[in-house]
């Protein structure tokens, strides 16, 4: 038996949510960018969980339920009022959901139908957990969200007391729809293995958040954002970039398991950081992360990943740097859940082996005698 190290190359079950293919992501046959140019994340999330697109009608009907199923039990908002201000919202969220689980009326309901219910409150009350908490460690008061306004909406709403303008709905539905699933990325992997065993779908998702914080993952697009910042002007970035290559220290935002001919999302949001950047005036968060691409992408040959413009995307809608991983985590959760519903119709527990590499045939000497 030989290891392959970080599970490359292995394909660990069959699945048929998403799927990369060369520098192609399509969800359920549907090329990404026809649904990040088309879409509403709503109908994504519809796509996923049904395997087909909505008609109006279903649409509709959709909305309308997700929208009644955001508010969060009065026993969460006290228990994120009690979490100290400072916190990682990463981890707020996941001792959040965990203790969410608690008042979950389905919790312990495996079927479908349940896991389906327990998937639209996870996807809605998610959303208002991370504003919630935001709010909470602003001394504001956490709100519901509006069942007239879309998810999109709803979340920016939820974050800042005042409805988003068109082209701030327009630009986050958009980053929701491009971080909404991607195969078997660790996350994704990690809320399988959690339920294969028979675990529940709030377990999952724990497991899946605490996967995603990770610099290696999801918490890239945070630390690109500090890197930025730490840069701070256009004409620090070559000295800047010579030390992290001389150090040989990676560059966040770069490079990918998978994608070797570049990620078919990154072009989306390095477009939408060019435009919300005119549109703020100040386009020096857009122009660093492209010298800093170009520069790093000549001299080790790598392409930025979906993290990469995602920063300054954030940084231009005004959501603060620790919370891009929390918004990663709100739209995944439609994939972690569609994902967590396909190995449980056809599951098995997932466990494979490992390499031993350690000492073999020692002999035991008793304790007194070592
Ligand atoms: C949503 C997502 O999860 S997307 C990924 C987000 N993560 C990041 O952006 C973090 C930065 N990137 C990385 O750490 C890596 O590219 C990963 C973890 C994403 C994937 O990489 P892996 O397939 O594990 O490649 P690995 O880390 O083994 O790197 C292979 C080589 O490329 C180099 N390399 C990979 N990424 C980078 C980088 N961002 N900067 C500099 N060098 C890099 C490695 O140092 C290594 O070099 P070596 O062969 O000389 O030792
Ligand atoms: O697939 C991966 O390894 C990471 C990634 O890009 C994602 O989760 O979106």
């Amino acid at each position: 038996m030989t290891a392959s190290k970080g599970l490359e190359g292995i394909i660990a079950a069959q699945s048929s949510i998403s799927s990369i293919v060369g520098a192609t992501l399509t969800y359920r046959g549907y090329n990404i960018d026809d649904l990040a140019t088309n879409s509403e994340f709503e109908e994504v999330v519809y796509l996923l969980w049904y395997g087909k697109l909505p008609n109006i009608d279903e649409l509709t009907k959709f909305k309308e339920e997700l929208n009644s199923m955001g508010n969060l039990p009065n026993e969460i908002i006290e228990t994120i009022k009690k979490f100290p201000k400072d916190v990682n919202p990463m981890a707020a969220l996941r001792t959040a959901v965990s203790t969410l689980s608690l008042y979950d009326p389905d919790m312990q309901d495996l079927s479908d139908e349940a896991n389906l219910r327990k998937a639209k409150r996870l996807l809605t009350q998610i959303s208002t957990i991370v504003a919630a908490f935001h709010r909470v460690r602003n001394d504001l008061e956490p709100l519901s969200p509006d069942p007239s306004l879309s998810f999109a909406e709803n979340f920016l709403y939820m974050l800042n007391g005042e409805k988003p303008d068109k082209i701030s709905i327009e630009a986050f539905n958009k980053a929701l729809v491009l971080h909404a699933d991607h195969e078997f990325n660790a996350s994704t992997f990690a809320s399988r293995v959690t339920v294969a065993t028979l675990s529940d779908m709030h377990s999952g998702i724990v497991s899946a958040i605490g996967t995603l914080k990770g610099p290696l993952h999801g918490g890239a697009n945070e630390r690109v954002m500090a890197m930025l910042e730490e840069i701070g002007e256009l004409d620090r970035i070559e000295a800047y970039l010579e030390e992290k290559f001389a150090k040989k220290e990676k560059i966040m935002g770069i490079g990918h398991r998978v994608y070797k001919q570049g990620d078919p999302r990154a072009k989306h949001l390095k477009e939408m950081s060019r435009q919300l950047g005119e549109l703020n005036g100040d386009t020096k968060w857009y122009d660093m992360s492209v010298k800093i691409n170009e520069i790093v992408t000549a001299k080790i040959g790598l392409l930025p990943n979906v993290d990469f413009y995602s920063a300054s995307v954030y940084t231009y809608l005004g959501i603060p740097r620790d919370l891009f991983t929390p918004i990663f985590a709100i739209s995944r959760t439609s994939g972690w859940t569609a994902h967590m519903m396909e190995q449980y119709r056809n599951n098995r527990l997932i466990r494979p082996r490992a390499e031993y590499t350690g000492p073999t045939h020692q002999e035991y000497v008793p304790i007194e005698k070592r």
